[in-house]
């Protein structure tokens, strides 16, 4: 099976290397071109024989943009925001991103909020208690990345894949599976121990 997921978020709070490290177990340190407009990188990813088609989008381009992406975001099985925990702008704006994923996304999409860069700890604007806060607010799961060390990179596509095969193969009387047992039992804490 593929999913279809969308990687949204502030240019430069690292969604391509996010993907990168995801994909390839690496960093490529230094900036890659900037994203521009929407759906401008497909990306596959095989992990636990689940393929992942992630596209990635940055709110460049956003208004002129605005009706395909709506299109696009039907699609969507999952959708990973991410924000710059070195960031305070890119924090706030998720809500927006929020409001407008609600509008338009399908219903059950899986969503992940993510704050990224967990390594940089000496810039961290945006505390891990306020990702949390927030994630509770929508009722999503929440984890902070990094895509230098590869910190919950992996559990955060892992997590999703599991939630979506599980649906699809669900029995009546079969327990849910809960995304959000899952990632705190999985995750690790950064600030202390790494991974
Ligand atoms: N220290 C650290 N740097 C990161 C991390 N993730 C990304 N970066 C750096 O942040 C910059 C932006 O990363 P990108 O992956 O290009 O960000 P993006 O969100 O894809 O940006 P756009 O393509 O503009 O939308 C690059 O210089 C990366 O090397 C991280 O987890 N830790």
């Amino acid at each position: 099976i593929c999913l279809q997921t969308i990687l949204v978020g502030d240019s430069g709070v690292g969604k391509t290397s996010l993907l990168v490290q995801f994909d390839q177990g690496k960093f490529i340190a230094g900036s890659f071109t900037s994203t521009v407009g929407i759906g401008f990188t497909v990306m596959f990813a095989y992990h636990v024989s689940v393929c992942f088609v992630t596209q990635i989008w940055d709110t460049a381009g956003q208004e002129r943009f605005r009706s395909v992406t709506h299109a696009y975001y039907r699609d969507a099985q999952a959708l990973l925001l991410l924000y710059d925990i070195t960031s305070k702008p890119s924090f706030d704006n998720i809500r927006a991103w929020l409001t407008e994923i609600h509008e338009h996304a399908q219903k059950d999409v899986v969503i992940m909020l993510l704050g990224n860069k967990s390594d940089m700890a000496a810039e961290r604007v945006v505390k891990t208690e306020d990702g949390e806060k927030l994630a509770k607010e929508y009722g999503v799961p929440f984890m902070e990345t990094s895509a230098k060390t590869g910190v919950n990179v992996d559990l955060a596509f892992q997590a999703i894949g599991k939630e979506l095969k599980h649906r699809a193969t669900q029995q009546p009387n079969e327990p849910k599976f809960q995304i959000h047992d899952y990632i705190e039992s999985q995750k690790h804490k950064t600030g202390c121990c790494g991974p």
